[in-house]
Parts: structure tokens; sequence; C-alpha cells
């Protein structure tokens, strides 16, 4: 029999068989009511090419012909995308759809760092407690550290290109200061890691899922491979932060067993998680380090972004710069302390729908892919998604709706939320860049603030042009947009 087996063709033969029977089973047991999966030409190819290769007006033509709910076939892989009318049921049931579920599956951060699925659970109840509920602690260090930041990047002036490099090591900074305190964030090559880890993973984020026209865990396979086995400065940046952090740690732990009761937390994410992750006073510090670098991870890219594309909307839409100026002067005119209060930052109205707008007109495409987890999913329309299915969000679509964004919805009208009781941080089903529902995004409240702060004093400071007189566009990669690599021009003011 075992020499029967060992036979190639007969193995091949088997395999052949196995699959065959699978694909029947796999046929014969989906009685779902499927949304329409839009037609294509070329098998296996499906609709990537289309998708990829002007992804909003694929996507626009799609909803046009097929409605609210339909599926493309996008790298071996059927995807199900809604748009207004359904979106919020993929928000509101989050037992059968998850995000960071879906996000794993592209980008398997866990596997990464050789962590178990789902590791990182305390990082949101922190981020949401520690970060954005005790933001009155972090404001003035915020405050002071960006002010020590810019100048050091910008100084008495400079042309920042690509901007985004530049305001990166900005926002990396104050972010240190938050997480693992100030006197740690005077470190440069510590910031540096802070500034660079997640540009350095962009590399392994747009492999094209080629592999994924054979089977999704292949390509899955790959990127965990060439992450853990090729060269990456990544692995770099999580040793340096391990070294920088280690004797940070021990000193803390030796020090509460010491005075107990007495000891005086500082304040910081890094104190957190020790007081969360310790036993009897020791902590496995690789566990902590790669807290810090999933922190880092969602936070420093993201805000950067969203500062960088707050610059080039500032600079293409000039009609809006001088009140948006007067706002900020204001303020500091009025301001009788060497730095502002959390209400202070608040009354920066003008600038909050400033950075809203902003982040209304750049939001990807597509986005806030939701992994189905039940067995099936009935929306209300009655279609059905199967367990395992993807279903995206038509976010810029959303984004663009008059009846949700009022009138002009596909121009930029910087003032567009003033008074209307609409914060940039506020959950709102017609304004997704933080998503929605329970998971949410918990540091909304400290990236708006960093950004908010970041603006006023680089308005205070600078007078911000481009060079040319055409507007700075997104970049745009498939269903992503990142912001524009043009030279941004900061002259000192006087
Ligand atoms: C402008 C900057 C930011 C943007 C646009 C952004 C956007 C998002 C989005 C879209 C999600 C997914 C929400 C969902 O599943 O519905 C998310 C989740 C998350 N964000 Fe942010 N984020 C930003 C800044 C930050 C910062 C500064 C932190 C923390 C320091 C942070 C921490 C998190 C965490 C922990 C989650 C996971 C929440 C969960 O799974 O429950 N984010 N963010």
């Amino acid at each position: 029999m075992s020499l029967i087996l060992s036979d190639t063709y007969v193995q091949l033969a088997l395999g052949s068989l196995i699959l065959l029977i699978s694909f029947i089973l796999f046929r014969k047991g989906n009685h779902l009511e499927e949304p329409p999966l839009v037609p294509y030409k070329y098998p296996i190819i499906g609709h990537t090419i289309d998708y990829f290769k002007d992804n909003k007006n694929f996507i626009k033509k799609c909803h046009a012909e097929y409605g609210e709910i339909f599926s493309l076939y996008v790298f071996g892989r059927i995807l199900t995308f809604v748009g207004k009318d359904l979106s919020s049921e993929v928000f509101r049931n989050h037992k059968d759809f998850n995000f960071a579920d879906a996000t794993n599956e592209n980008f398997p951060m866990d596997h990464f760092l050789n962590r178990p699925q789902r590791f990182f659970k305390l990082l949101p109840k922190v981020v949401l407690i520690n970060l954005s509920g005790e933001m009155k602690f972090y404001t003035e260090r915020v405050q002071r550290q960006l002010i020590i930041s810019i100048d050091e990047i910008i100084g008495n002036g400079k042309v920042l290109e690509p901007p985004l490099k530049f305001v990166q090591f900005i926002i990396a900074k104050p972010i240190a200061a938050t997480m693992v305190g100030e006197e740690l964030s005077n470190d440069k090559e510590l910031v540096n890691s802070f500034a660079n880890a997640t540009t350095d993973f962009i590399p392994f984020i747009s492999v094209p899922p080629v592999l994924g026209f054979i089977h999704p865990y292949l390509h899955k396979q790959l990127m965990i491979n060439m992450f853990r086995y090729l060269n990456n400065p990544f692995k770099m940046h999580r040793e340096l932060i391990k070294k920088k952090i280690t004797p940070v740690i021990e000193k803390r732990l030796r020090e509460m067993k010491e005075m107990g009761d007495n000891y005086v937390s500082p304040i910081d994410i890094l104190q957190r998680y020790i007081e969360l992750l310790h036993k009897d006073y020791s902590v496995d510090i690789d566990v902590i380090t790669d807290y810090m670098i999933v922190t880092i991870f969602v936070s420093v890219h993201t805000t950067s972004n969203h500062l960088t594309f707050s610059l080039d909307e500032l600079v293409s839409n000039p009609q809006f710069y001088d009140e948006l100026l007067e706002e900020q002067e204001q303020l500091y005119k009025n301001n009788e302390n060497p730095y502002y209060s959390v209400e202070q930052i608040a009354k920066m109205e003008k600038l909050d729908s400033f950075i809203k707008e902003t982040m209304r007109v750049n939001a990807n495409y597509v986005s806030l892919q939701h992994l189905t987890l039940s067995s099936y999913f009935t929306f209300s329309n009655g279609y059905q998604v199967p367990k395992g299915r993807i279903v995206y969000i038509r976010t810029g679509e959303i984004h663009s709706d008059e009846e949700l964004q009022g009138q002009n919805a596909d121009e930029f009208y910087a003032f567009r939320y003033l008074k209307k009781n609409s914060r940039a941080t506020r959950a709102e089903k017609s304004f997704l860049s933080f998503g929605l529902g329970k998971h949410m995004c918990p540091g909304r409240h400290f990236a708006i603030n960093e950004i908010k702060i970041a603006l006023h004093y680089l308005l205070l400071k600078y007078n911000i042009r481009k060079a040319n007189s055409e507007k700075i566009e997104p970049k745009i990669r498939g269903h992503f947009k990142f912001p524009g690599d043009e030279e941004l021009i900061f002259e000192k003011r006087e």
C-alpha cells in the first residue's frame, strides 16, 4: 500500500480528487442568497485589474449597475462591498464582523511578532482609558515636544519634500513622550525608530497578493516568511526600542517593589503596560516591546498622514487660510499660560472643521474591511454573506453623498462642520475615517488634538505655501490614498 501511495502520479490524482470533492461540497453547502457577483471576463484574474487600475470609478460603476451590495473577485478572493444603507449593519454587529481580523488576513502583525492571534487585546482599552481618557495629563507635554520638534525639523524655514517624511519626525517626538515619557523622548535614536518603524513596514504591505490567485493562505504565509527571514529594518527598530526601554522598565519595577503604595507612577503608556502585565514585579520585556511596537504602528503613521493631508489642503485651498490663521492668532493672544489647556484646544473650532473636512475628502474610496465571523450573516435587504467573507465599506461614496454631507459634497469646504455639533472625533455614520461602533478608533481624541496643536503652531510660525498653482492631489495606489510628494514651503513669519 505504502508503495502505491509513494507513487507521485497516484498522489497527484488523490490530491486532485480531494480538491474536486471539496469544491463540489463547498458549492453544494452554500445555499446562501449571496449579493450579485459582478460578471468578469477573465477567469482567475476576475476584477483584479479594473479594481486596482481605477478603483474609484470602477466601484462607482458597479454601484450604479448592481446597487447597494455587490461582490467582486479580486486576487483570487470574493470581496463584498456595501455603501451607506448597509454599512451601519457591519459596524453594529461586531460579533458577526471584525475589522482587526480582516486586516490580519493581509497584514498578520501578530504572526510577524510570533504571537498568537488577538494577543494585543489590552491595547484598545489602554488607549481609550489611559490616553484619550487622560488627555489633560498629556496636552502640555505634547505641545512642549511639538514646539521642540517643529523647531528641530523646520527651524527658521525649510522646503519639505516629500513632506510626509518630515512630518513623521515632527509627530513621532510628542507620541514618544506620551508612550515612554519625556526623558526617553529626547533620545534621537528612539524617536527615529518611532518615526520610521511603520514606514519600514510598507514594502511588506505593498507586496501584491498574487499568490492569492491560488489561495489567500499562501500570500499570508509568504508575508510571514518574508518578514521573519528577509533582512528587515523593522526588526532593527524593534531591537533598538527594546534596548532603550529595558533599563527604564527594570528601574521602575525595582522602585515599585521597594516603595509599594508610596510609589508615584510616571504618567505614560509604558507604565500602564508595566502595571497591567507584571507579576510580582517581574515582566516579559519582549511582550512590553511588542505592545509598544503595535501602539506605534497604529498611531504614528495614521497621525502623520492626516497632518500631511491637512497641510496639502491648507495650501491647495488658500481661500480659507486667513480665517484659520486668525482663529489661531486670537487664541494665542488670549492665552495667559505657556501652554493651552484641553478646553482651549477645543475652542479651535475652525481648525477642527478644517481637519475633519480634510479627512472626509482624503478617505480611501473603499476601506474598513471586516471579516465575517459567524457561519453567515443576513443583511436587512435579505442578501447573505458566508463566514470568512471580507466585507468592505464604500467610504468614499459615503463621504461624498450629498444627502449625508450637504451641498457641494464633491468640493473642499473647510467650514462644513462649523457650528453643527459635529466635531472631528464624533461618532457619525456619515464620517468613517475613524471607523464606527464598538471598535471605533479609541485614539482619535489624542490624534485630533495632536494634529490641531501641530497646525496651530505651524500656522503661527510660518507662511506655508506650495511651489506652483496646481492643487496637491493625493497619490492613489489601488484603493489607498497617500499624501502627495510635492514640496511644501515653510517661510518664517516676522
Ligand atoms: C488620524 C489618526 C488616526 C486614524 C485616521 C485612525 C483610524 C482608525 C481606524 C479606521 C480604526 C478601525 C476602527 C474600526 O474597526 O471601526 C482604528 C482603530 C484603532 N486605533 Fe486608530 N486612528 C488614528 C490614530 C490613532 C492613535 C493616535 C491611536 C493610539 C495611540 C490609535 C489607536 C487605535 C486602536 C488601538 C485601534 C483598534 C481599536 C479596536 O480594535 O477596538 N489610533 N483607528
